[in-house]
């Protein structure tokens, strides 16, 4: 199984981490960068597709303004993404063109991927840009992305963006061989686990919040991002991108990392969007039969299963639908406001259209709109 996911993989994201390619002394390291190009050139030489997601500009950034400290304030840490960004896109350019390879800068927000418009469009940029065999080198667009439109960290963007290509599988490069039983620099008794069959709760409380000055969500992120891209029927593999010429050793076959296996089947990507890039706007709690009739018979969403309405939402906007305990078992986009909804629920249909006049629709949530999570 490991083998075949490895070995068969074509398109692969890799995301190589700040602790990687940078240092709070020495700022950005082209060496490792160097290095990393050799190594994704090799991938390619063998039919593989390569996209890159790369931190470091905030580090790099931090470096070159000569900073002390990393920076607390947004300002300040969006001035030093932007001084290190280019640096950071320098260093790949140079590095790649020893190779006779191009390279393209993608700097996204959360909002590019949560707009279907502007999702397609970056989908088929990034599909041109694999055409002319160039390697797309990703990061958050830090000096724009306020809270509200961040994506936050880059393992959860190189989840994104393995769902935007369509990836065989995600590779997340870090200055660690991979998860542990619980965080090496605080238990030197630590195991590495290797393979992760399925991720637990117990695996995710396995994966601190601790990181390096670099690093950003440590190894958390990276469980929650395997996680994710796990649910839609994409292995993650989490590697120490620091050993010299383990990534190329371990896409052949070899030994090393933790794989996460995917759980779920490949979803289309409407649905993937639905499920994965947008951020729900409420909550809809529904009632027993409403829960079977979406989650056992595939059946749309009328106002009569609704129990209540939680937050603000337009119609059009992605929601949470909630069973009785009151946990999130699908999402989905609603035909309705909130304000209407609240109106209309537990309602049966000519009761609505009774009380509340004739409908454009009959469903709150249609069932092509809809994902059971
Ligand atoms: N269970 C664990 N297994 C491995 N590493 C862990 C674990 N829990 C926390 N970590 C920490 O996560 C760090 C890697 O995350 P981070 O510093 O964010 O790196 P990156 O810059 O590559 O994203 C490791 O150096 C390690 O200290
Ligand atoms: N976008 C930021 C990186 C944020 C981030 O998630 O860092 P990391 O945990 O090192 O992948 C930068 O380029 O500095």
């Amino acid at each position: 199984m490991r083998d075949e996911i490895l070995t068969s993989a074509k398109r692969i994201v890799v995301k190589i981490g700040s602790s990687l390619v940078s240092s709070k002394d020495a700022g950005l390291r082209p060496d490792r960068i160097d290095r990393l190009a050799d190594e994704i050139s090799m991938l390619r030489t063998d039919g593989r597709e390569v996209l890159l997601v790369s931190s470091g500009a905030i580090v790099s950034g931090i470096k070159k303004l000569g900073l002390k400290e990393y920076p607390k304030s947004l300002p300040v840490k969006q001035a030093a993404a932007a001084v290190g960004q280019s640096r950071l896109m320098w260093a790949y350019e140079k590095s790649f063109e020893r190779l006779g390879v191009k390279v393209a800068q993608i700097l996204l927000t959360h909002q590019d991927l949560a707009d279907r418009r502007r999702f397609l469009n970056a989908r088929h940029t990034l599909a041109a840009l694999i055409g002319f065999g160039v390697v797309p080198v990703i990061n958050e667009n830090d000096t724009v992305a306020v809270d509200e439109i961040r994506v936050g960290d880059n393992d959860s963007l190189a989840a994104d963006v393995a769902h935007l290509v369509d990836a065989d599988l995600l590779v997340i490069l870090s200055d660690i061989d991979g998860l542990f039983t619980q965080d090496p620099r605080k238990n030197p008794s630590a195991t590495l686990i290797p393979l992760v069959s399925e991720i637990t709760e117990e695996i995710e409380q396995r994966a601190g919040v601790s990181t390096t000055f670099e690093g950003t969500g440590g190894m958390a992120t990276k469980v929650r991002a395997a996680k994710k891209v796990g649910e839609y029927g994409v292995a993650t593999l989490i590697l120490n991108g620091q050993q010299a010429g383990l990534l190329p050793t371990v896409l052949a076959g070899g030994d090393g990392g933790s794989l996460f296996l995917p759980k779920g089947r490949r979803m289309t990507s409407r649905k993937l969007w639905i499920a994965f890039t947008l951020r729900p706007q409420g909550q809809l709690l529904l009632d027993a039969g409403a829960v079977v009739a979406l989650a056992e018979r595939g059946k749309s969403l009328l106002a009569s299963g609704i129990i209540d309405v939680k937050g603000t939402f337009e119609a059009g906007d992605p929601v949470s639908c909630l069973n009785q305990d009151g946990k999130e078992f699908a999402k989905g986009l609603v035909n309705f406001s909130s304000d209407v909804i609240a109106r209309m629920k537990g309602l049966k249909t000519v009761d609505v259209q009774q009380r509340l006049g004739p409908q454009e629709y009959d469903e709150i949530i249609h069932r092509d709109n809809l994902v059971l999570l």
